[in-house]
């Protein structure tokens, strides 16, 4: 137990110096399960779906490789100098129910499922399962806050219209999410972006949805910093999705996944990219697209349970969180000017 800002008592992690970090059920970062807490601010929930898949299957085993590559997490993040459990109750919300064999369905599952949790006031990062979830959960998100700005983290445009006649995809979600009205087209932008198209006729489409687009080449040659500063300035101040196809690292990062593409980003780069959305209005976020069966060494489902951890972190830090600095380093920045004073000892 820790005494939270606002004075409730929070349930944390496991202690990895009392408890062995292998030993026990697995939830996310060995946090809480929702039903040992009485409220969760936040909640990781897993959507073991993945029968939207165009090319490899096994997504639906995502959440809990996740979950099982997240036992080495530590409750500090020094690079937002922050302690995100601390800050308020995070929990593992266990995994939705959505049928194998019916895609509406588990749509219309999923959507109402995260909107129950989101109306009870807990925010979610949702682990997948292949990219259709993103769908339902936007239309929970804009259940709440109306058309939101997204970020979609992916090699893929997954602005694509059918498959094999088939509407609801991993392929399709954020074109169904622009007809739906979802989606602030002022406020769209895709990063990572690469690899071989169908034709020209997909950027123009995807264009003409209102979506802007960092390559996974722009992030190498422009940097991280200036990258942050297109998306936070595309965004504002509006309520944020956040989106992340594990498929926009590049296969040496993560080859556990179903549509990999050469020529991605770095874990380094995507997880600071992460860290610089610090203080936006962010109202939810998945991770997606996690297929164990093509996994080595854990190597994806690490970069995803620390991808879940710095969402999980900015989450905690919520809109308005003053920029910080690292607690070592020298960075000037997690983002906007240097804040030395949150640095611990002043270290450089
Ligand atoms: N959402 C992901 N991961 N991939 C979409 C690929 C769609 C295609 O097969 O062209
Ligand atoms: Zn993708
Ligand atoms: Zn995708």
């Amino acid at each position: 137990m820790a005494t939270g800002p606002d004075g409730r008592q929070l349930v944390g992690p496991v202690n990895a110096a009392k408890t062995p970090r292998w030993a026990g059920l697995g939830t996310f970062a060995r946090l809480p399960r929702i039903d040992e807490v009485e409220h969760a601010d936040l909640a990781v929930v897993g959507i073991p779906f993945d029968a939207g898949v165009s090319y490899r299957s096994g997504a639906r085993f995502g959440p809990n490789h996740v979950r099982e590559s997240s036992r080495l997490l530590r409750p500090f993040n020094p690079a937002q100098s922050a302690s995100p459990f601390a800050l308020c109750q995070v929990a593992d919300a266990g995994d939705l129910v959505a049928n194998p064999f019916d895609i509406s369905e588990a749509i219309d599952a999923i959507a109402t499922d995260a909107s129950e949790l989101i109306g009870a006031g807990t925010k979610l990062v949702s682990i997948g399962g292949d990219h259709t979830i993103a769908l339902p959960l936007l239309r929970a998100a804009h259940r709440a806050h109306g058309p939101v700005a997204l970020l979609h983290f992916d090699a893929h445009l997954d602005t694509w219209d059918t498959y094999f006649g088939a509407e609801y995809t991993h392929g399709t979600p954020f074109r169904r999410a622009h007809e739906e009205g979802l989606i602030d087209p002022d406020a769209v932008m895709h990063v990572g972006t690469r690899g071989p198209l169908y034709g020209t006729q997909d950027l123009n489409d995807d264009e003409r949805f209102g979506f802007g687009i960092v390559s996974s080449a722009d992030v190498m040659r422009r940097g991280v910093d200036s990258v942050v500063a297109v998306l936070r300035d595309k965004v504002g101040d509006r309520p944020l999705y956040v989106s992340l196809d594990i498929d926009v690292l590049d296969p040496a990062h993560a080859p556990g996944t179903g549509t990999p593409e050469a020529g991605g980003m770095t874990s380094r780069e995507t997880l600071e990219i992460l860290r610089g959305l610090r203080g936006l209005n962010i109202v939810g976020c998945d991770v997606v697209e996690v297929s164990p069966a093509y996994d080595h060494a854990e190597l994806t489902g690490i970069a995803a349970a620390h991808v879940v951890y710095e969402m999980l972190t900015l989450l905690a830090l919520g809109p308005g969180a003053a920029p910080g600095s690292p607690a070592y380093g020298i960075s000037e920045t997690t983002y906007g000017e240097s804040a030395e004073q949150d640095k611990p000892g002043g270290r450089v």
